[in-house]
């Protein structure tokens, strides 16, 4: 659905987007994370033929964006970071008039906007003035203005920027109705956390460079240079952390204020089974016995190690 081929965009001697490499099908919601600057919105204005790349290909569904701009057009909804909303318009005449642009006519423009309205749960904001909208509820807007033409194809430039728990949490929602669509959606963002429970996959990019692109769980693991266990002990906590200190699988071993045992294991190790045997043998009881988790941050962080110029 989306294909890039060593897309490039230059500004003088700066690389903003250098040879990046993408596929992704029909229902993939990615996660295109970086910091301000990367590379994000100008590889999505590549995508969307808004913006000419210095080298490479970019297909959407099949189409390139050399050439057959309108048509890539048609399958793409993109929703730009910032984007304006008009003054004296309600929410339907403001749908109406892109659904008009769109030209979607007769009773089916009506029929669309309000699908679209049910779809970003605005219904009933329909006779709002658009200027008079929340944050969130402006985006939902812009969510649902980007989706009237059924494009197969959503770029979305931090759609969650400046939202408050809730909205995120809606825009959330939201994404992940679009990947059961079956809809190709990028979705950009610099807050990490937020973008891992709803993305099939997850691209960093750094200074115009995609460090890593693959699943979730994949990225998270690449992220992680040693396991760390988490464990906790009836009683005679102190006794057990030394214990485990004997493990040849450990490499340290620390015990937090809350008596939390963690077992840092030396890099490689994967299987531990013989850990929680030992403690059992020993007669601790275990209550609490797992695998920490890494979450998008840290990978992002153990990731970019060292890229920074
Ligand atoms: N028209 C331009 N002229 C010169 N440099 C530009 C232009 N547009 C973008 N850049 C530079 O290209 C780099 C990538 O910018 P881009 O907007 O793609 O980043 P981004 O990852 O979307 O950032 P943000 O999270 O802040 O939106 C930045 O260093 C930016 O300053």
């Amino acid at each position: 659905m989306i294909e890039t081929k060593k897309l490039t965009k230059r500004y003088g001697d700066l690389i903003a987007v250098n040879e990046i490499d993408l596929s992704l099908a029909a229902g993939d919601v990615f996660g295109f994370i970086g910091p301000n600057g990367s590379g994000k919105t100008t590889t999505m204005r590549m995508i969307a033929t808004l913006l000419d790349p210095d080298y490479g290909e970019a297909y959407v569904c099949g189409k390139s964006i050399y050439g057959n701009s309108r048509e890539v057009r048609r399958l793409i909804g993109y929703m730009p970071d910032a984007f304006g909303v008009y003054e004296d318009m309600t929410v339907t005449e403001y749908l109406e008039f892109f659904a008009a642009a769109f030209r979607i006519d007769g009773p089916a423009r009506r029929k669309r906007c309000e699908e679209c309205l049910e779809l970003v749960d605005m219904t009933f904001k329909r006779d709002a003035y658009v200027d008079q909208l929340s944050r969130g509820q402006t985006q939902r807007i812009g969510l649902a203005r980007t989706l009237l033409h059924e494009p197969e194809v959503l770029l979305l430039d931090e759609p969650a920027s400046g939202l408050d728990p809730r909205a995120r949490i809606e825009i959330r929602r939201l994404l992940r109705r679009l990947g059961e669509l079956k809809k190709t959606v990028i979705v950009s963002s610099h807050i990490l956390p937020e973008l891992a429970d709803v993305c099939t996959r997850v691209g960093m990019i750094e200074k115009g460079n995609l460090l890593v692109d693959g699943d979730v769980r994949e990225v998270m693991r690449k992220a992680r240079e040693s396991i760390t266990l988490q464990i906790r002990v009836k009683d005679r906590t102190e006794a057990a952390a030394q214990l485990l200190e004997q493990a040849d699988e450990a490499r340290s071993v620390t015990v937090d204020g809350e008596g939390t045992i963690n077992v840092s294991l030396k890099p490689g190790v994967e299987d531990y089974t013989a850990i929680p045997q030992s403690l059992l043998e020993a007669g601790f009881a275990p209550t609490l016995f797992r695998e920490e988790e890494v979450n998008l941050e840290t990978a992002f962080m153990e990731l970019t190690k060292g890229v920074q110029q």
